[in-house]
């Protein structure tokens, strides 16, 4: 599946993915941490994480109006560890009507194996790999 949009969470996501919507030639939104203090609020989904690999619950947001109901959206990250911040991201995806495709990581570091099924996760390499 094609996708038609790039989601990066802050702040490396926001480089590997950004990159990889441009190589892909589609649009790229950022997962912003903190989005509580958007201007606009009532115009951002958002959400919080569960606790993530540092038992953080973060609040993740982007404005509604870049991700469309209709569009294939693909998260790219570096790392993906307890899955709350990939987890979230489909959340956020969903809230705007659009197709979660799945998380495309650089390390494997799946704290629950289920979750590269559910998710569905693609990663690089194995962090007992490295
Ligand atoms: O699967 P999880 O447990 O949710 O962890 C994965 C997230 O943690 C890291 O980001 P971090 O919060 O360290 O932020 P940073 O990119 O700003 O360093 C990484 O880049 C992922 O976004
Ligand atoms: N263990 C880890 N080290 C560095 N970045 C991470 N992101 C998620 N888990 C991480």
């Amino acid at each position: 599946m094609t996708p038609t949009v790039v989601l990066g969470p802050v702040s490396r996501g926001s480089l590997v993915g950004a990159l990889t919507a441009a190589a892909l030639g589609v649009g790229f939104v950022e997962m912003r941490k903190g989005a509580s203090q958007a201007t606009d609020s009532d115009r951002w989904v958002r959400r919080t994480t569960a606790p993530d690999y540092r038992d953080r619950h973060e609040v993740f947001g982007f404005r509604r109006d870049l991700v469309r109901a209709g569009d294939q959206v693909l998260m790219v990250d570096d790392w993906i560890d307890t899955g709350a911040t990939a987890r979230t991201a489909r959340a956020l995806v969903e809230d705007c009507g659009a197709h979660w495709i799945g998380a495309a990581c650089i390390v494997d570091g799946l704290t629950d194996p289920r979750l590269r099924h559910d998710l569905p996760v693609r990663c690089l390499i194995d962090v007992r790999r490295l």
